[in-house]
């Protein structure tokens, strides 16, 4: 609802009240229309106010009305009401005004805004566009290059840049709401004329064409099929080009078909479901709302190599005391150069002073005595990690947190090296561990919940998305991504290149396909893997029984590669070409393709056609077939928490909401369908038998997400 007041004798002042973000739901805009309709017609109030409770101006339209049937009135005419008023209409931004929430403030005629406040348009981050009146007002306001800029980017930016933008009228350090009254007292009674946005001419943008075909060059490149920022190009131009009437109605066109598209629905699913994560639970009980996370003040990184560098930055950029060991004294010296390079770089990027050094380096275990909670993050080996385990659980201090940032190992296994194994987790960061936002917090059987709990938290406080998973090989991010790979490299067998596979990913909406990934990270890495889990074979023997090994299809590719030093972008060659080592621009390579089908030809395979479908449909339903059987065994809680994983960790495209989604988006009988197809003519490759909660799912007809 909205509450209506008479402050100061003569403001009228209306406050948003629908917690927690005041977003506009159909009550709160009824209560808008009628308090704007009572403060113009009682004639005590020379000007108006608005503001929203408990801080926060107006969190936007709300979302979870978007795909419901929409009562009450449109945003468009409460807005176009405002701004018409024959009263001051002074809009007082404390917290965030977002999307409709600046919209509205647009209506108004002044805007006075907290200088903590943040204000933006974000609707691009949801696949819509500002259809409020938003791409029409915001270029007439501050002009099209800067308007487009936030458009399309959905940034939300400071009260100092609004101010600077020309989107605020004034910022203040004090009590917002006063200010505004104050203000709006001394604009009473002035002509309103100059002050209605809408009928503002757009600023001049000097070779307009060029200017919106490059725009919507780069819109495209980056938005990597993603509709609604090249939606809000369009509707940007209709404010530089038409006026405001017809580019209102431009904007209305546009909406409706963003509106309608998956894409929408993928992305505001997203939105809840990054929220969602937040809310764990665990098989044996464990619940973020019952388990009281331990204090941290102090926290403990074992191992300085590229990870633990990593780790050691996203800690202390939360403020928190950090001991940072590395036994090997070169790395030690190489580390805390590296570290104070990446705090001062992090601290420029965000216009910060750097981070105060709370950083004490050692060079000797005993150092993360006094540590609330540690992470080691050595070399990826488990007798090495089981060592480091049973010296933490004798040097540190009783109750310490103790965390393994392992990508795949046994949680469980490590627990048992220590005295107290319920204070032992999984804390998997990606690299690079102070950019990436995800991690996975891994419980394993005898995780306290409070473990959980404080390592969420922590998770937290360093920005991250954290999801709580079971304890597996792979935990569920690598686990899924195993046939994947798998069915990358048998697709290379069968005829496709490199080349045709990455192309498909990348066409899907990967920043990167599964070739070029693999060269960015190293081929060497799952190479070791597989030798310690006995899949590898030096040199290669022929015929089928060659590429069974362990009693499935087994491609050894990607050990011939590296028999042959090809690791990689490192060693400048890998499943593509590159100029040098630790080169970054991929270059087919015609050695590749030779040796591609002289494999064949030696083991006896026939190169087929490949498409781009089959490149998907094989690579993608694995993965998610892989998902499932991950729901069933309850390695994760939920599907949000895989959807989750994929988006912020592996690249999966925001705007196909996450591997479980798309699968929902497409249908779960299709995709049984299609995964018993290719199963049917690969019976060796189990990964593409559909498992038995998909088969359920199908049988019931029930779906995995509410919102499909
Ligand atoms: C014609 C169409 C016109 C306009 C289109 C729009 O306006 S689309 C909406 C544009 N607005 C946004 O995208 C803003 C989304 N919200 C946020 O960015 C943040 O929530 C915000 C406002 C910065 C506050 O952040 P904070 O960290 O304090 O809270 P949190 O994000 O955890 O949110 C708290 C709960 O509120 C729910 N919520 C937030 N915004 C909305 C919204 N616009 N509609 C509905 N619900 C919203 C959020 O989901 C959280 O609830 P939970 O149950 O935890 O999911």
């Amino acid at each position: 609802m909205a509450q209506f007041s008479l402050v100061s004798a003569s403001v009228g002042l209306i406050t948003l009240q629908n917690p927690p973000v005041n977003a506009l739901s159909a009550v709160l805009r009824q209560g808008i229309v009628d308090a704007v309709e009572k403060a113009l017609c009682d004639p005590k109030v020379k000007s108006v106010v608005i503001c929203g409770q408990n801080g926060i101006f107006c969190g936007g339209a709300d979302i979870r009305e978007f795909g419901t049937n929409m009562r009450g009135p449109p945003l468009i005419p409460m807005i176009h009401a405002i701004e018409s008023a024959n009263k001051p209409m002074v809009a007082a931004i404390e917290g965030s005004a977002l999307g409709g929430g600046l919209e509205l403030a647009l209506g108004c005629h002044y805007r006075i805004a907290h200088s903590q406040a943040r204000l933006g348009l974000p609707e691009v981050t949801l696949g819509l566009l500002p259809a409020a009146g938003g791409s029409q007002r915001l270029p007439r306001l501050i002009g099209v290059p800067a308007a487009l800029n936030l458009i399309t980017t959905g940034r939300h930016v400071t009260a100092a840049e609004a101010l600077q933008l020309g989107i605020v009228d004034q910022v203040t350090d004090h009590n917002t709401v006063d200010a505004a009254v104050k203000f709006s007292q001394s604009v009473a009674g002035q002509s309103l004329d100059g002050r209605r946005i809408s009928t503002y001419p757009c600023p001049v943008q000097p070779n307009l064409d060029a200017f919106f075909e490059e725009a919507m060059l780069k819109v495209r490149q980056s938005a990597r099929g993603a509709i609604a920022p090249v939606a809000c190009v369009q509707a940007v131009r209709a404010a530089a080009t038409l006026p405001y009437a017809q580019g209102m109605k431009r904007e209305k066109e546009l909406m409706a078909t963003l509106f309608t598209s998956g894409q929408a629905r993928a992305l505001q699913y997203c939105f809840f479901a990054q929220r969602a994560v937040g809310r764990w639970s665990t098989p044996s009980g464990g619940r973020w709302d019952t388990s009281k996370p331990r204090p941290v003040h102090t926290a403990a990184v074992i191992g300085l190599g590229t990870m633990g560098r990593g780790i050691t930055v996203a800690l202390a950029q939360t403020g928190l005391s950090v001991v940072a060991v590395e036994t090997q004294v070169k790395q030690l010296t190489e580390a805390k150069q590296a570290v104070s390079g990446m705090l001062e770089r992090g601290a420029t990027r965000r216009g910060a002073a750097p981070t105060p050094d709370r950083i004490t380096y050692s060079e000797n275990i005993q150092a993360v005595a006094g540590a609330d909670l540690v992470i080691e993050a050595v070399f990826e080996d488990m007798a090495l990690k089981e060592k480091v385990f049973r010296q933490l659980s004798d040097v540190c201090k009783p109750g310490a947190l103790l965390c393994t940032n392992t990508s795949a190992l046994d949680i469980d296994h490590l627990a048992s090296q220590t005295r107290n194994p319920e204070l032992v987790v999984g804390m998997h960061f990606f690299a690079p561990a102070h950019v990436m936002k995800l991690l996975e917090v891994v419980y394993g059987p005898r995780s306290s919940s409070q473990a959980v709990a404080t390592a969420m938290q922590l998770g937290k406080k360093m920005g991250k998305i954290s999801v709580a998973v079971g304890n597996c090989r792979g935990f569920v991010g690598n686990r899924m991504l195993k046939p994947y790979l798998e069915q990358a490299f048998f697709l290379l067998e069968e005829g496709a290149t490199p080349e045709l596979v990455d192309r498909a990913l990348e066409d899907f909406g990967f920043p990167m396909g599964v070739f070029k990934v693999s060269d960015l990270s190293g081929l060497d890495v799952g190479w070791r893997v597989r030798k310690a889990d006995g899949m590898v074979e030096s040199g290669l023997s022929t015929g089928p029984s060659a590429r069974i090994r362990q009693g499935r299809r087994y491609s050894p590719l990607g050990d011939l590669l590296c028999e042959q030093g090809r690791f990689g972008q490192k060693t400048g060659r890998g499943w593509y070409l590159y100029d040098k080592p630790g080169g970054r621009v991929s270059k087919s390579d015609p050695w590749l393709h030779s040796f591609l089908e002289e494999y064949r030809v030696q083991q006896g395979l026939v190169a087929r056609r490949v498409d781009q479908q089959e490149v998907l449909e094989r690579c993608l339903f694995a993965l998610i077939n892989e998902g499932f059987q991950i729901l069933e065994e309850g390695i994760a809680a939920g599907p949000e928490d895989i959807d989750a994983i994929y988006v912020f960790g592996y690249g999966w495209p925001r705007h196909r909401g996450g591997p479980m989604f798309y699968a929902g988006m497409v249908g779960l009988a299709k995709v049984m369908e299609r995964l018993d197809h290719y199963h049917q003519a690969h019976p060796d490759e189990p990964s593409l038998q559909p498992c038995s909660l998909l088969r359920r799912l199908v049988a019931s007809g029930k779906k995995l997400h509410s919102q499909l």
